[in-house]
């Protein structure tokens, strides 16, 4: 199947990043978003990323110029009825995922793929609200978007393999590289890193450790490039605490309980880099621990 058109709703860190690399990869672009505040600052943000790009060599000033061409904002979600392929980046909650589609599927062509960006909720289930669960399926970037190799690609209990081919087709158009995970809770990558980001939390809640001797002894120990609660801040605690909230739920086991501390992180509006503040407060020149 030929995709030529794509559509990426919510224009935060997640939707950026991908209306950024479809745009270098030669795609037709449009992101919308409730808030139009939060288009104006994606906008900002590919501009910055390309720039940092064309100051890299890693693209000319041309490829930019061009890739800006490409992208579109809109905060009319049924003018993404014309895509070719549909990726959801939005909030990391089912009832918002599901009333978006809801209001989508009547503006869809029929050869539309839908497909989720979602860091753990069921594609199944995702799709099975849909009137294409055969062109559904998760499409799972990893962040930063421009400089993260993986994608997971996850069928729904439905997929049809065309459908999985077009996406897979367009991971290697990105010059990315596809794992392909079952639909099981959070699937591989967070499946794995979310549990080791609830227990740094839990080290910090116990006294183990502070924020800066678990970051540096994770950094400093394991070779990992962020600590395991900076990491957290960049993904975004509401996000880490709704994805453990999807294990736990998913898989019935104690093991994957929320570690308290960060649902009080979230329950303060303390999400990490996006509010300004998490395990570190980003307000100041350089990043200081909260704890
Ligand atoms: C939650 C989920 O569902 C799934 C997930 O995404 S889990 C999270 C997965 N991501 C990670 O684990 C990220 C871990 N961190 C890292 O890999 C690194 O710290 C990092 C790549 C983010 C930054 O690396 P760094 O060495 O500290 O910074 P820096 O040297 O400035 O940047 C390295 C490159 O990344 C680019 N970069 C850094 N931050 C960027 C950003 N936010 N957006 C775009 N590009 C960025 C830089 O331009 C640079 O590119 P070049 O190599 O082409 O020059
Ligand atoms: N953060 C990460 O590291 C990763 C996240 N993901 C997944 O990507 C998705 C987005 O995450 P991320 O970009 O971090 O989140 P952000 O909070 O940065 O962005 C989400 C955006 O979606 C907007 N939004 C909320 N409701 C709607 C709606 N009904 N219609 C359109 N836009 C809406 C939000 O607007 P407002 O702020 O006004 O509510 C916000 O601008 C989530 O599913 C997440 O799990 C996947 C991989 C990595």
């Amino acid at each position: 199947m030929d995709i030529q058109r794509i559509g990426v709703i919510g224009a935060g860190q997640m939707g950026n990043g991908i209306a950024h690399v479809m745009a270098v990869a030669g795609y037709d672009v449009t992101v919308t978003d409730i808030s139009s505040d939060a288009l104006a600052n994606a906008m900002k943000t590919i501009d910055k990323n390309l720039e940092r790009q064309v100051s890299r060599d890693t693209i000319s000033a041309e490829d930019k110029a061009a890739a800006l061409g490409r992208i579109a904002t809109t905060p009319d979600l049924t003018q993404l009825g014309g895509s070719d392929l549909v990726i959801e980046a939005a909030t990391e909650r089912e009832t918002i995922k599901q009333a978006i589609f809801e209001d989508l599927i009547p503006h869809l062509e029929p050869h539309t793929i839908l497909t989720s960006n979602t860091s753990s909720i069921s594609i199944t289930r995702l799709a099975s609200r849909t009137d294409r669960p055969e062109k559904f399926m998760g499409f799972h970037f990893m962040n930063p978007v421009p400089v993260m190799q993986l994608v997971e690609l996850i069928r729904g209990i439905a997929t049809d393999e065309p459908t999985f081919e077009a996406c897979r087709g367009v991971v290697e158009k990105l010059g990315k590289t596809a794992a392909t995970a079952e639909d099981f809770p959070a699937f591989i990558v967070n499946r794995i890193l979310m549990p080791m980001i609830n227990e740094a939390v839990y080290t910090l809640y116990e006294g183990v450790g502070n924020v800066t001797s678990i970051d540096m002894a994770m950094k400093l120990g394991t070779n990992h490039p962020m600590g395991p609660l900076e990491l957290a801040d960049f993904i975004g605690l509401d996000t880490c605490l709704a994805i453990m909230n999807v294990l736990h739920d998913g898989l019935a086991d104690t093991k994957y309980r929320p570690c308290p501390l960060l649902t009080k992180y979230v329950e303060a509006g303390w999400l990490g880099r996006k509010t300004k503040r998490g395990f570190y407060d980003y307000r100041g020149e350089a990043p200081v621990p909260t704890r």
